[in-house]
């Protein structure tokens, strides 16, 4: 069975209770005197990434424990478990099984005593084939013209993943423009179309179930824009194609299932990119940097599955982020990409983390007495720094930091990249070091302040530092690497989610929300005044369906 350890009752987690009041109050200044060999200790070189996680409130008996802890909890049954297609996802009893999407191996992958593999290839053959077709200009649109724009309607984990690749990847970017459409809010649609011509307009309507609400309300749109520019019914099949696992649901929206590529249950929405939903991908940058972005996915699947665990990137990860989230009750975690191509990549991430290990009931059922996912928010450096760095700084709050950037810029114009890279250095440099008083005095003297102004100061200027990081140095934003840091931060959650024996794969909360709305919105469809709710929203909705009268 999948395993079921509460980590609260595991001895490693008791000695790392007694450490952290030895480690607590130690500053990594003092950390990094009192072991030269520190640095080379703490850090993983992995094909082109560097990580660093040496600027992190750990010595070699926090790894030592982290690790015992991971053991304890039987993390190393529960990687086994996920890659052997294991129903792991219980509560929907399904296998999780993004890595057979980019699996470049020859084994067998089994759900239900049936290899997925075959399916998977025929599936990628099919998305080679097609998007060929598109970006040669070979398939036509009902008035005879090569497709320029590509439009994906989807949302969640059907819109997050390629709106971050396609933007990640902009410089391996082909002629066709795509745009994005997620949001239920009619503006979204309505913008996106303003700028694109019906005749020559292609739309990916991606959508795991084919049920979502906003997918479908905004599919339905741009049929009708299709329809309304004077196409028939039988330019749907040139104009519309589906990405979903729910053929009967893409029938009856009247998309020809040759239009459709498939994926399975065994892929979890905000883990599909890597899946048909990746199509928008293809398009974009074509589909042998596809294949690269899966391959890069792939070697770190191989790291993860075959690593020690001491080395293993995804595992050290999780396990820091553990020690931060349950000893030092950080709440938050930023991802703070230094790199203007990666500005969703933490907004993915968002949905990736949140989505999986926002839970508060363990494998057995049990309200968790203990902290589990973190918040998971940033923004690109440098316009993070002159946003919120001030509270990472000098706040109240420890949050730890990842730092991305990337050794090469795809754009060298002038010392732009030099510029970047010195901020992002200075900046985990900094969060570590801070700056002490006898540094403030110092710097205050040498710009000519007088005693009384240094004594009225002093304590305004002062950083404590103390503030964790892990650096990600990738040699260049290819397909191939960005592929491998991605699915280095899914296995990440994956780990986090053994250890706090939480099921990472389901999304019950989100489900409250549909069927709230689906209950209030026959109520907004006529103007009878409600009062089946609390005072509030019986309030908030009679005055909406006052002022929407006039
Ligand atoms: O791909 P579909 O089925 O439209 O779902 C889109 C999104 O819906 C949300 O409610 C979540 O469950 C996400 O995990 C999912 O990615």
């Amino acid at each position: 069975m999948f395993p079921r350890i509460n980590f609260t009752q595991t001895a490693a987690y008791k000695y790392l209770s007694n450490h952290y009041i030895d480690i607590a109050p130690k500053h990594l200044r003092d950390l990094f005197r009192e072991d030269p060999d520190r640095f080379e200790k703490f850090s993983i070189t992995f094909g082109d990434i560097f990580f660093d996680y040496s600027k992190n409130r750990i010595d070699d008996t926090t790894k030592a424990l982290l690790l015992q802890l991971a053991r304890e909890c039987q993390l190393e049954d529960a990687m086994k478990a996920m890659f052997a297609g294991e129903a792991i996802n219980e509560t929907e009893n399904r296998a999780v099984l993004h890595t057979a999407l980019r699996n470049q191996g020859s084994e067998l992958i089994l759900v239900d005593g049936a290899d997925v593999m075959p399916e998977v290839h025929a599936v990628l053959a099919k998305m080679r084939d097609f998007s060929a077709k598109i970006i040669n200009g070979d398939w036509k649109g009902y008035t005879g013209k090569a497709i320029t724009d590509v439009v994906n309607i989807g949302i969640g984990g059907s819109d997050l993943g390629p709106v971050m690749v396609t933007e990640a990847l902009k410089p391996y970017k082909n002629h066709l423009n795509i745009h994005f459409v997620s949001n239920v809010d009619g503006t979204h649609i309505a913008e996106t179309l303003k700028g694109i011509d019906p005749e020559t307009t292609l739309f990916l309507i991606a959508s795991k179930t084919f049920t979502t609400q906003e997918t479908m309300a905004n599919a339905h749109s741009a049929r009708q824009w299709l329809l309304d520019s004077g196409a028939d019914h039988s330019a749907i099949a040139k104009h519309f194609v589906a990405l979903s696992t729910n053929g009967k649901a893409v029938a009856d929206f009247g998309i020809d299932t040759q239009n459709m590529f498939e994926f399975w249950d065994w892929v979890g929405g905000r883990y599909s990119l890597w899946s048909a939903i990746g199509l928008s991908i293809v398009l974009s940058i074509g589909y042998d940097n596809f294949s690269q972005l899966l391959q890069g996915a792939y070697a770190s699947d191989e790291h993860f599955r075959h690593t020690p665990l001491e080395d293993n990137i995804p595992v050290i990860m999780a396990l820091v982020g553990i020690w931060y989230n349950n000893f030092f009750d950080a709440e938050t975690q930023a991802i703070l990409p230094y790199d203007q191509y990666l500005h969703r990549f933490a907004a993915y991430f968002q949905q990736g983390d949140m989505e999986s290990n926002g839970k508060y009931v363990d494998r057995n059922g049990n309200a968790v007495d203990y902290q589990t996912g973190p918040i998971i928010w940033g923004e690109p450096g440098t316009n993070g720094q002159h946003a919120f760095y001030q509270l990472i700084h000098q706040g109240t709050k420890l949050i730890p930091c990842d730092f991305i950037a990337p050794t090469q810029t795809h754009n060298p114009l002038g010392e732009h990249h030099t510029l970047l890279l010195s901020n992002f250095f200075a900046q985990t440099e900094a969060l570590m070091n801070g700056k002490d008083e006898a540094e403030v005095v110092t710097e205050l003297k040498t710009s000519g302040k007088s005693g009384d102004e240094i004594e009225r100061l002093k304590a305004f200027k002062v950083f404590e530092g103390n503030r964790p990081s892990n650096s990600f140095l990738v040699k260049k934003i290819t397909p191939y690497t960005l592929g491998s840091l991605i699915a280095l931060y899914e296995h990440k959650i994956f780990v986090q989610g053994i250890i706090w024996n939480i099921f990472s794969f389901d999304q019950w909360g989100v489900e409250l929300g549909k069927q709230l709305a689906g209950k209030i919105l026959p109520e907004l469809r006529n103007d009878e005044s409600v009062e089946s709710h609390d005072a509030s929203t019986n309030g908030l909705i009679n005055q909406y369906k006052q002022w929407r009268a006039k």
